[in-house]
Protein backbone atom coordinates (compact mmCIF):
# COMPACT_ATOMS: atom_id res chain seq x y z
CA UNK A 1 0.00 0.00 0.00
CA UNK A 2 1.10 3.69 -1.14
CA UNK A 3 2.21 7.12 0.75
CA UNK A 4 0.83 9.94 -1.22
CA UNK A 5 1.38 13.63 -0.79
CA UNK A 6 -2.22 14.92 -2.96
CA UNK A 7 -1.71 18.92 -3.11
CA UNK A 8 -4.64 21.67 -3.46
CA UNK A 9 -7.60 19.46 -4.40
CA UNK A 10 -11.68 20.26 -3.22
CA UNK A 11 -13.07 17.55 -1.42
CA UNK A 12 -16.22 17.44 -2.83
CA UNK A 13 -15.70 20.75 -4.25
CA UNK A 14 -15.27 22.01 -0.67
CA UNK A 15 -12.85 23.95 0.17
CA UNK A 16 -8.96 23.45 -1.09
CA UNK A 17 -6.78 21.65 1.31
CA UNK A 18 -4.05 18.50 0.90
CA UNK A 19 -5.01 15.41 1.48
CA UNK A 20 -2.25 13.47 3.07
CA UNK A 21 -2.49 9.29 2.31
CA UNK A 22 -0.68 7.17 4.72
CA UNK A 23 -0.65 3.41 3.43
CA UNK A 24 -2.67 3.43 1.52
CA UNK A 25 -5.52 4.90 3.58
CA UNK A 26 -6.93 8.65 4.04
CA UNK A 27 -4.76 9.98 7.22
CA UNK A 28 -5.64 13.68 6.80
CA UNK A 29 -7.53 16.69 5.44
CA UNK A 30 -5.34 20.19 5.86
CA UNK A 31 -1.87 21.71 5.05
CA UNK A 32 1.03 19.16 5.19
CA UNK A 33 5.11 19.42 4.56
CA UNK A 34 5.89 16.64 2.30
CA UNK A 35 7.67 13.95 4.23
CA UNK A 36 10.78 12.21 2.93
CA UNK A 37 10.34 10.18 -0.35
CA UNK A 38 6.77 10.50 0.32
CA UNK A 39 5.65 10.76 -3.38
CA UNK A 40 3.47 14.69 -3.85
CA UNK A 41 0.92 15.63 -6.25
CA UNK A 42 -0.48 18.78 -7.03
CA UNK A 43 -4.14 19.13 -7.70
CA UNK A 44 -4.29 22.25 -9.09
CA UNK A 45 -7.30 22.66 -7.84
CA UNK A 46 -9.68 20.24 -8.83
CA UNK A 47 -12.31 18.39 -7.44
CA UNK A 48 -11.60 15.45 -5.22
CA UNK A 49 -13.97 12.75 -5.07
CA UNK A 50 -14.35 9.15 -3.96
CA UNK A 51 -13.57 6.78 -6.81
CA UNK A 52 -16.58 5.95 -9.24
CA UNK A 53 -18.60 2.57 -9.48
CA UNK A 54 -19.46 1.05 -12.35
CA UNK A 55 -22.10 -1.02 -10.04
CA UNK A 56 -23.40 -2.92 -13.16
CA UNK A 57 -22.10 -3.77 -16.08
CA UNK A 58 -21.19 -6.93 -18.63
CA UNK A 59 -17.56 -7.18 -18.89
CA UNK A 60 -17.34 -10.23 -20.83
CA UNK A 61 -19.53 -9.00 -23.75
CA UNK A 62 -17.88 -5.18 -25.27
CA UNK A 63 -16.76 -5.26 -28.41
CA UNK A 64 -14.33 -1.98 -27.76
CA UNK A 65 -11.35 -1.66 -29.48
CA UNK A 66 -12.44 -4.46 -32.01
CA UNK A 67 -13.64 -3.80 -35.31
CA UNK A 68 -17.46 -2.84 -35.57
CA UNK A 69 -19.90 -4.71 -34.81
CA UNK A 70 -22.29 -4.77 -37.81
CA UNK A 71 -26.30 -5.15 -35.81
CA UNK A 72 -28.85 -5.70 -38.06
CA UNK A 73 -31.21 -7.38 -36.22
CA UNK A 74 -34.43 -6.72 -34.21
CA UNK A 75 -34.01 -5.60 -30.55
CA UNK A 76 -35.72 -8.52 -28.86
CA UNK A 77 -34.44 -9.30 -25.55
CA UNK A 78 -34.53 -13.03 -26.14
CA UNK A 79 -33.45 -12.85 -29.75
CA UNK A 80 -30.45 -10.76 -28.27
CA UNK A 81 -29.54 -13.13 -25.66
CA UNK A 82 -29.37 -16.19 -28.24
CA UNK A 83 -27.84 -14.17 -30.66
CA UNK A 84 -25.15 -13.79 -28.30
CA UNK A 85 -25.36 -17.02 -26.82
CA UNK A 86 -24.51 -18.48 -30.19
CA UNK A 87 -22.23 -15.98 -31.89
CA UNK A 88 -19.93 -14.53 -29.10
CA UNK A 89 -16.86 -16.75 -29.79
CA UNK A 90 -17.22 -16.78 -33.92
CA UNK A 91 -16.74 -13.12 -33.71
CA UNK A 92 -14.31 -12.99 -31.88
CA UNK A 93 -15.10 -11.47 -28.20
CA UNK A 94 -12.42 -13.11 -25.41
CA UNK A 95 -13.77 -12.12 -22.00
CA UNK A 96 -10.28 -11.69 -21.28
CA UNK A 97 -8.82 -9.25 -23.76
CA UNK A 98 -12.47 -7.52 -23.60
CA UNK A 99 -13.02 -7.14 -20.20
CA UNK A 100 -9.64 -5.57 -20.05
CA UNK A 101 -10.29 -3.25 -22.37
CA UNK A 102 -13.75 -2.13 -20.15
CA UNK A 103 -11.91 -2.26 -17.40
CA UNK A 104 -9.00 -0.22 -17.95
CA UNK A 105 -11.20 2.59 -19.66
CA UNK A 106 -13.28 2.64 -16.57
CA UNK A 107 -10.34 3.14 -14.21
CA UNK A 108 -8.57 5.82 -16.77
CA UNK A 109 -11.91 7.49 -16.25
CA UNK A 110 -12.08 7.82 -12.50
CA UNK A 111 -13.78 4.49 -11.49
CA UNK A 112 -12.43 2.50 -8.79
CA UNK A 113 -14.97 -0.20 -8.30
CA UNK A 114 -16.79 -2.51 -10.80
CA UNK A 115 -19.36 -5.78 -10.35
CA UNK A 116 -19.96 -7.20 -13.13
CA UNK A 117 -22.26 -9.49 -14.09
CA UNK A 118 -21.10 -12.63 -16.18
CA UNK A 119 -22.84 -14.81 -18.45
CA UNK A 120 -22.73 -18.41 -17.10
CA UNK A 121 -24.63 -20.99 -19.68
CA UNK A 122 -24.45 -24.62 -20.95
CA UNK A 123 -22.49 -23.59 -24.50
CA UNK A 124 -19.53 -21.10 -22.80
CA UNK A 125 -19.81 -23.32 -19.08
CA UNK A 126 -17.31 -20.84 -16.63
CA UNK A 127 -15.02 -20.06 -19.66
CA UNK A 128 -16.16 -16.04 -19.10
CA UNK A 129 -16.24 -15.90 -15.71
CA UNK A 130 -12.63 -17.40 -16.22
CA UNK A 131 -11.72 -14.39 -18.19
CA UNK A 132 -12.82 -11.84 -16.11
CA UNK A 133 -11.08 -13.74 -13.19
CA UNK A 134 -7.99 -13.17 -14.81
CA UNK A 135 -8.53 -9.49 -15.54
CA UNK A 136 -9.45 -9.33 -12.39
CA UNK A 137 -5.63 -10.86 -10.86
CA UNK A 138 -4.10 -8.56 -13.65
CA UNK A 139 -5.90 -5.22 -12.55
CA UNK A 140 -5.45 -5.63 -8.95
CA UNK A 141 -4.58 -2.52 -7.56
CA UNK A 142 -5.78 -0.64 -10.03
CA UNK A 143 -9.61 -1.24 -10.14
CA UNK A 144 -11.77 -4.31 -8.09
CA UNK A 145 -13.75 -6.23 -9.52
CA UNK A 146 -16.71 -8.40 -7.98
CA UNK A 147 -18.46 -10.59 -9.88
CA UNK A 148 -22.45 -11.70 -10.33
CA UNK A 149 -22.86 -15.42 -11.65
CA UNK A 150 -25.76 -14.30 -14.31
CA UNK A 151 -27.82 -16.69 -15.96
CA UNK A 152 -27.88 -14.66 -19.02
CA UNK A 153 -30.59 -17.06 -20.88
CA UNK A 154 -32.02 -18.49 -18.06
CA UNK A 155 -32.10 -21.08 -15.20
CA UNK A 156 -35.44 -23.19 -15.62
CA UNK A 157 -34.92 -23.00 -20.13
CA UNK A 158 -31.43 -23.91 -19.62
CA UNK A 159 -30.93 -27.14 -18.62
CA UNK A 160 -27.11 -27.53 -16.69
CA UNK A 161 -27.21 -24.02 -15.96
CA UNK A 162 -28.02 -24.58 -11.90
CA UNK A 163 -25.23 -26.68 -12.15
CA UNK A 164 -22.65 -24.40 -13.26
CA UNK A 165 -24.23 -21.31 -11.30
CA UNK A 166 -23.47 -23.81 -7.94
CA UNK A 167 -19.95 -24.12 -9.05
CA UNK A 168 -19.17 -20.32 -9.91
CA UNK A 169 -20.20 -19.62 -6.45
CA UNK A 170 -18.14 -22.41 -4.77
CA UNK A 171 -15.24 -21.03 -6.81
CA UNK A 172 -15.48 -18.13 -5.73
CA UNK A 173 -18.20 -15.18 -7.52
CA UNK A 174 -19.26 -13.27 -4.97
CA UNK A 175 -22.90 -12.63 -5.64
CA UNK A 176 -25.94 -14.80 -7.59
CA UNK A 177 -27.72 -13.08 -10.76
CA UNK A 178 -31.01 -14.03 -12.05
CA UNK A 179 -32.96 -12.91 -15.01
CA UNK A 180 -37.02 -12.10 -15.55
CA UNK A 181 -38.14 -15.40 -13.97
CA UNK A 182 -41.50 -14.56 -16.43
CA UNK A 183 -40.42 -12.95 -19.07
CA UNK A 184 -37.22 -15.55 -19.91
CA UNK A 185 -38.15 -18.19 -17.49
CA UNK A 186 -41.67 -18.37 -17.79
CA UNK A 187 -41.92 -19.81 -14.43
CA UNK A 188 -41.23 -17.37 -11.70
CA UNK A 189 -41.46 -19.54 -8.63
CA UNK A 190 -39.08 -21.97 -10.36
CA UNK A 191 -36.04 -19.58 -10.90
CA UNK A 192 -36.47 -17.95 -7.82
CA UNK A 193 -36.91 -20.50 -5.22
CA UNK A 194 -34.31 -21.85 -6.75
CA UNK A 195 -31.86 -18.31 -6.67
CA UNK A 196 -32.91 -18.20 -2.97
CA UNK A 197 -32.00 -21.51 -2.64
CA UNK A 198 -28.27 -21.52 -4.11
CA UNK A 199 -27.76 -18.41 -2.39
CA UNK A 200 -28.86 -19.05 1.29
CA UNK A 201 -26.75 -22.37 0.37
CA UNK A 202 -23.56 -20.16 -0.64
CA UNK A 203 -24.35 -17.45 1.63
CA UNK A 204 -24.30 -14.71 -1.32
CA UNK A 205 -25.98 -11.83 -2.02
CA UNK A 206 -28.68 -11.64 -5.05
CA UNK A 207 -28.69 -9.30 -7.80
CA UNK A 208 -31.75 -9.64 -10.28
CA UNK A 209 -32.16 -8.52 -13.30
CA UNK A 210 -35.73 -7.35 -13.88
CA UNK A 211 -36.56 -5.99 -17.15
CA UNK A 212 -40.36 -6.76 -16.81
CA UNK A 213 -42.61 -3.63 -17.03
CA UNK A 214 -45.30 -2.44 -15.17
CA UNK A 215 -47.69 -5.46 -13.74
CA UNK A 216 -45.91 -7.95 -14.54
CA UNK A 217 -42.59 -6.79 -13.05
CA UNK A 218 -44.44 -5.33 -10.18
CA UNK A 219 -45.66 -9.14 -9.54
CA UNK A 220 -42.36 -10.38 -9.63
CA UNK A 221 -40.85 -7.86 -7.49
CA UNK A 222 -43.75 -9.14 -4.92
CA UNK A 223 -42.32 -12.79 -5.55
CA UNK A 224 -38.97 -11.71 -4.78
CA UNK A 225 -39.80 -9.77 -1.79
CA UNK A 226 -42.14 -13.38 -0.16
CA UNK A 227 -38.58 -15.08 -0.77
CA UNK A 228 -36.82 -12.15 1.04
CA UNK A 229 -38.63 -12.99 3.93
CA UNK A 230 -39.24 -16.28 3.85
CA UNK A 231 -35.39 -16.42 3.93
CA UNK A 232 -34.23 -13.59 5.79
CA UNK A 233 -32.66 -11.85 3.14
CA UNK A 234 -33.17 -8.47 3.70
CA UNK A 235 -30.17 -6.07 2.90
CA UNK A 236 -29.00 -8.40 0.98
CA UNK A 237 -30.92 -8.79 -2.54
CA UNK A 238 -30.08 -6.04 -5.29
CA UNK A 239 -32.41 -5.64 -8.25
CA UNK A 240 -31.00 -4.41 -10.98
CA UNK A 241 -33.37 -2.14 -13.82
CA UNK A 242 -36.13 -2.53 -12.08
CA UNK A 243 -38.63 -0.99 -14.83
CA UNK A 244 -41.41 -1.37 -13.11
CA UNK A 245 -41.03 1.04 -11.19
CA UNK A 246 -40.90 3.50 -14.14
CA UNK A 247 -44.39 2.30 -14.88
CA UNK A 248 -47.20 5.86 -14.80
CA UNK A 249 -48.94 4.79 -11.67
CA UNK A 250 -47.81 6.51 -9.25
CA UNK A 251 -49.30 4.73 -6.11
CA UNK A 252 -48.73 1.32 -7.14
CA UNK A 253 -44.88 2.20 -7.71
CA UNK A 254 -45.02 4.37 -3.99
CA UNK A 255 -46.32 1.03 -2.75
CA UNK A 256 -43.20 -0.79 -4.36
CA UNK A 257 -41.15 1.41 -2.99
CA UNK A 258 -41.94 1.26 0.66
CA UNK A 259 -41.58 -2.43 0.67
CA UNK A 260 -38.06 -1.90 -1.28
CA UNK A 261 -37.24 0.42 1.84
CA UNK A 262 -38.33 -1.76 4.39
CA UNK A 263 -37.02 -5.19 3.21
CA UNK A 264 -33.68 -2.95 2.10
CA UNK A 265 -33.42 -3.96 -1.31
CA UNK A 266 -31.05 -2.41 -2.96
CA UNK A 267 -31.84 -0.66 -6.92
CA UNK A 268 -29.23 -0.54 -9.66
CA UNK A 269 -30.24 1.84 -12.45
CA UNK A 270 -28.43 2.37 -15.84
CA UNK A 271 -31.25 5.09 -16.89
CA UNK A 272 -31.71 2.66 -19.72
CA UNK A 273 -32.82 5.70 -22.92
CA UNK A 274 -34.84 2.95 -24.07
CA UNK A 275 -37.34 1.82 -21.07
CA UNK A 276 -39.25 3.67 -18.29
CA UNK A 277 -36.51 3.39 -15.35
CA UNK A 278 -36.64 4.27 -12.02
CA UNK A 279 -36.56 7.91 -10.13
CA UNK A 280 -33.43 8.15 -8.62
CA UNK A 281 -35.09 11.02 -6.14
CA UNK A 282 -38.31 9.11 -5.50
CA UNK A 283 -35.97 6.06 -4.19
CA UNK A 284 -33.56 8.85 -2.62
CA UNK A 285 -36.38 10.39 -0.32
CA UNK A 286 -37.47 6.38 0.59
CA UNK A 287 -34.07 5.87 1.58
CA UNK A 288 -33.67 3.26 -0.62
CA UNK A 289 -29.65 2.32 -1.49
CA UNK A 290 -29.20 3.29 -5.53
CA UNK A 291 -26.36 2.90 -7.47
CA UNK A 292 -24.94 3.47 -10.98
CA UNK A 293 -23.84 1.35 -13.72
CA UNK A 294 -22.74 1.22 -17.19
CA UNK A 295 -24.11 -2.00 -18.44
CA UNK A 296 -23.45 -3.58 -21.44
CA UNK A 297 -21.18 -1.04 -23.89
CA UNK A 298 -20.72 -1.26 -27.16
CA UNK A 299 -21.42 -5.11 -27.37
CA UNK A 300 -23.88 -7.65 -29.72
CA UNK A 301 -26.71 -5.86 -27.90
CA UNK A 302 -26.35 -2.20 -28.82
CA UNK A 303 -23.48 0.36 -29.86
CA UNK A 304 -23.83 2.50 -27.29
CA UNK A 305 -22.14 3.14 -24.51
CA UNK A 306 -18.69 4.38 -23.06
CA UNK A 307 -16.63 3.01 -20.29
CA UNK A 308 -16.78 6.04 -18.36
CA UNK A 309 -19.08 7.03 -15.18
CA UNK A 310 -19.47 10.03 -15.64
CA UNK A 311 -21.06 9.29 -19.14
CA UNK A 312 -23.19 7.48 -17.31
CA UNK A 313 -24.12 10.12 -14.51
CA UNK A 314 -25.11 12.63 -17.39
CA UNK A 315 -27.40 9.49 -19.05
CA UNK A 316 -29.14 8.70 -15.76
CA UNK A 317 -29.62 12.77 -14.77
CA UNK A 318 -30.55 13.49 -18.52
CA UNK A 319 -33.33 10.38 -18.12
CA UNK A 320 -34.66 11.40 -14.91
CA UNK A 321 -34.96 14.73 -15.73
CA UNK A 322 -32.37 16.30 -13.24
CA UNK A 323 -31.69 20.16 -13.67
CA UNK A 324 -30.81 21.45 -10.17
CA UNK A 325 -27.39 21.28 -8.74
CA UNK A 326 -28.67 19.24 -5.83
CA UNK A 327 -30.03 17.01 -7.97
CA UNK A 328 -26.83 16.30 -10.32
CA UNK A 329 -24.56 15.99 -7.28
CA UNK A 330 -26.64 13.56 -6.31
CA UNK A 331 -26.47 11.74 -9.42
CA UNK A 332 -22.76 11.87 -8.76
CA UNK A 333 -23.65 10.25 -5.43
CA UNK A 334 -25.44 7.07 -7.04
CA UNK A 335 -22.04 6.49 -9.42
CA UNK A 336 -19.90 6.50 -6.55
CA UNK A 337 -21.29 6.36 -2.58
CA UNK A 338 -24.18 4.85 -3.90
CA UNK A 339 -22.29 1.81 -5.70
CA UNK A 340 -20.54 1.34 -2.40
CA UNK A 341 -23.69 1.10 -0.29
CA UNK A 342 -24.92 -1.47 -2.60
CA UNK A 343 -21.73 -3.55 -2.69
CA UNK A 344 -20.93 -3.26 1.25
CA UNK A 345 -17.80 -1.73 0.87
CA UNK A 346 -16.99 -0.67 4.02
CA UNK A 347 -13.85 1.56 3.88
CA UNK A 348 -14.96 3.49 0.92
CA UNK A 349 -15.27 7.72 1.00
CA UNK A 350 -13.50 11.08 1.54
CA UNK A 351 -12.97 10.54 5.46
CA UNK A 352 -10.12 9.83 7.68
CA UNK A 353 -9.27 6.01 7.72
CA UNK A 354 -11.20 5.44 4.12
CA UNK A 355 -9.11 4.07 1.52
CA UNK A 356 -7.16 6.42 -0.40
CA UNK A 357 -9.81 5.36 -3.37
CA UNK A 358 -10.42 8.89 -5.25
CA UNK A 359 -10.70 10.83 -8.54
CA UNK A 360 -10.61 13.83 -9.44
CA UNK A 361 -12.59 16.21 -11.66
CA UNK A 362 -12.65 19.31 -13.40
CA UNK A 363 -15.65 21.56 -12.78
CA UNK A 364 -16.64 24.75 -10.41
CA UNK A 365 -18.91 22.49 -9.04
CA UNK A 366 -20.26 18.70 -8.46
CA UNK A 367 -22.95 19.36 -11.19
CA UNK A 368 -20.44 21.54 -13.28
CA UNK A 369 -18.45 18.11 -13.32
CA UNK A 370 -21.26 16.10 -14.22
CA UNK A 371 -22.04 18.43 -17.11
CA UNK A 372 -18.71 18.97 -18.75
CA UNK A 373 -17.58 14.91 -18.62
CA UNK A 374 -13.94 17.01 -19.03
CA UNK A 375 -11.11 14.03 -18.79
CA UNK A 376 -10.15 12.93 -15.05
CA UNK A 377 -6.92 14.84 -14.02
CA UNK A 378 -5.48 12.06 -11.71
CA UNK A 379 -7.16 8.97 -10.20
CA UNK A 380 -5.76 7.26 -7.25
CA UNK A 381 -6.24 3.77 -6.00
CA UNK A 382 -5.04 2.88 -2.40
CA UNK A 383 -2.56 5.51 -2.66
CA UNK A 384 -1.02 4.77 -5.94
CA UNK A 385 -2.07 6.97 -9.03
CA UNK A 386 -3.50 4.87 -11.23
CA UNK A 387 -4.82 7.25 -14.43
CA UNK A 388 -3.61 10.89 -14.98
CA UNK A 389 -5.62 13.18 -17.87
CA UNK A 390 -7.57 10.08 -18.66
CA UNK A 391 -4.78 7.88 -19.79
CA UNK A 392 -4.52 4.57 -17.22
CA UNK A 393 -1.16 3.84 -16.22
CA UNK A 394 -1.45 0.36 -17.75
CA UNK A 395 -2.30 -0.17 -21.26
CA UNK A 396 -4.98 -2.46 -22.89
CA UNK A 397 -4.43 -5.28 -25.04
O1 LIG B 1 -29.84 -8.85 -19.50
C1 LIG B 1 -29.05 -8.02 -19.94
C2 LIG B 1 -29.34 -6.63 -20.01
C3 LIG B 1 -28.44 -5.78 -20.57
N1 LIG B 1 -27.28 -6.26 -21.05
C4 LIG B 1 -27.00 -7.58 -20.97
O2 LIG B 1 -25.94 -7.99 -21.41
N2 LIG B 1 -27.89 -8.41 -20.42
Amino acid sequence: MHDLLLRNVRPMAGEACDILIRNGKISGFGTFDAEPGMPVEDGKGAIAVPGLIDAHTHLDKTTWGMPWHVNNRAAILRERIDFERENRVQIGIDPHRQSMRHAIGLAANGGTHIRSHVDIDPTHGLKLVEGIWETREKLDGIIDIEVVAFPQSGVMVMPGTLELLDEALKQGCEVLGGIDPCGIDRDPKGQLDILFQLATKHGVPIDIHLHEAADLGAFTMELIFERIRANGMQGNVAISHAFALGMNDYLRVGRLIDEIARLDVAILTTGAPSASVPSIMRLKEAGVRVGGGCDGIRDTWGPWGQPDMLDRAKIIGMKNGLRSDIELAHVLHVVSKGGADVMGLEDYGMEIGCAADFTLLTGETLAHAVVDIAPRPLVVKGGRVTARDGKAIVEAP
